[in-house]
């Protein structure tokens, strides 16, 4: 039993996956996070109690929030020895819904990426990072209020799944002659070695919530972002298992680009998402010059890391970034940046993407009331021009405020 305060006393439970994958919430929910490496402890000390305050004024303690730590990353590692233990992934799954800064990962050496870890053993398949204007925020862009997009990134294949042997190994030489005698294949000596599997079971379960998203939430184009022009049998493929799961499952309220064109002129029948795609870099510049064009994003793994900090930059940059890993019903969220190493402990960073993120979490789990408040008051709070440093640096006239200082801005104009 927890006492929460004089008025209510309550008992923590923890969320249920029903068997249609619909999630039973009790009022007190167990929610694990892990505070993460870098900036991720200033980050979520400060994050934390926005999202209480939050929910206190929202619900007057009927509903709270029982957060549960979880380690992983450094400080996993100084007390356990491990860097992800098992425990940490047992209580992910267990408790179906949590959030976590950010964890570190080597470059060229050492530990394979946490973060990227935690989504293939959970099967986290889609990243889902919406990227929208904040107004007040100062963007490189002319027009960054028509930014309203929101990334599907398939989380689990891809160059992420983490099948490549460095250069001068045996394992990487063994592949080199296999490849060059009984696949034809050219490739010099001394070449390191990454595999890229792309399949027809991640890409169409992660173009299957990208369109159902759109259908629930009014959006009127899916685009599949790939390169398959020149990764044929992966990028390309994933373009075609898109437009083939749309038309299988979705036949009846999606038309493809080229029928809009070559039967309606262009006009999009009323109720019809247009399922369209672009080759990535392409899409790079159209998210810069035509924005309004575009709404659902489903990508493969590395156009979609690549599309969201490009993407971010639009709004006003990382500070602001969230997003969610989800499966069937287990869902890890976490803010689209790093760690941000060299502002570690200095209590300087935007908290707004993780805080953002616990957002999603809320709207997640159904307590949208908590998650509107939160909004509306780190608008007010941007528009008052009382922001961290990266927002500062953009605007004229603006307050510079530490994390926590932002975190208490927030909750004052809750
Ligand atoms: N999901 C995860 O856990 C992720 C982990 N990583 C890991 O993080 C580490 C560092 O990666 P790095 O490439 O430097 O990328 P980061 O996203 O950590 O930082 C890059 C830059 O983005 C800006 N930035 C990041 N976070 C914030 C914030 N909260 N508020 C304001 N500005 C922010 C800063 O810009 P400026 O310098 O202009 O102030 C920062 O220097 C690596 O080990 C990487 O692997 C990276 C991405 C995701
Ligand atoms: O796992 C990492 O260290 C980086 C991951 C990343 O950049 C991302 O998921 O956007
Ligand atoms: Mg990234």
């Amino acid at each position: 039993m927890l006492s929460l305060d004089k008025e209510y006393t309550v008992t923590a439970d923890h969320i249920t996956i029903q068997p249609d994958g619909s999630l039973i919430v009790p009022n007190h929910p167990v929610i694990p996070f892990i505070e993460g490496d870098g900036t991720g402890p200033d980050i979520w000390k400060t994050v934390r109690k926005v999202l209480d305050t939050g929910i206190s004024k929202s619900y007057k303690g009927t509903r709270t929030i029982e957060w549960l730590e979880v380690l992983a990353g450094e400080k996993a590692f100084q007390q356990t020895g491990e860097w992800l233990p098992q425990d940490t992934v047992d209580a992910l799954k267990k408790y179906v819904v949590s959030i976590k800064g950010p964890l570190t990962t080597p470059i060229g050496k050492g530990i394979r990426s946490l973060n990227v870890t935690l989504r293939q053993v959970l099967d986290l398949y889609a990243c889902v990072r919406p990227v929208r204007y904040y107004r007040g925020v100062v963007s490189p862009v002319k027009a960054p209020e028509l930014v309203n997009m929101i990334i599907f990134r398939e989380n689990t294949e891809d160059v992420y799944a983490g099948v490549e042997w460095q250069a001068g190994t045996e394992e990487a030489n063994r592949v080199i002659e296999f490849l060059r005698n009984e696949m034809g294949a050219h490739i010099r000596d001394n070449s390191g070695i990454g595999i890229k599997p792309i399949s027809e079971f991640g890409t169409k379960r992660l173009v299957r919530k990208a369109v159902q998203h759109a259908l629930d939430h009014g959006c009127d184009s899916v685009t599949l972002v790939h390169k398959g022009n020149i990764m044929k049998f992966t990028e390309g493929a994933f373009c075609n298992w898109g437009y083939e799961l749309a038309s299988e499952e979705f036949g009846d309220s999606t038309i493809t680009e080229k029928v809009l064109w070559e039967q309606f002129n262009g006009k999009v029948p009323a109720g019809k998402v247009v399922i369209k795609d672009r080759i990535a870099d392409a899409m790079f510049q159209q998210i810069l010059l035509r924005p309004d064009e575009y709404s659902v994003l489903a990508m493969p793994n590395l156009n979609g890391d690549y599309m969201s900090d490009a993407l971010a930059a639009q709004v006003g940059g990382l500070g602001i970034a969230p997003g969610a890993n989800i499966g069937d019903g287990v869902a890890v969220f976490e803010a689209t940046h790093g760690t941000a190493p060299k502002y570690a402990g200095l209590d300087k960073v935007n908290p707004g993407s993780v805080l953002l993120s616990g957002v999603m979490l809320l709207e997640y789990i159904g307590w949208q009331e908590a998650a509107d408040r939160i909004t509306s008051a780190l608008e007010t709070t941007i528009s008052n021009k009382t922001v961290t440093y990266d927002l500062a640096r953009l605007m004229t006239g603006a307050t510079e405020l530490s994390c926590s200082g932002f975190g208490n801005a927030i909750i004052d104009n809750m």
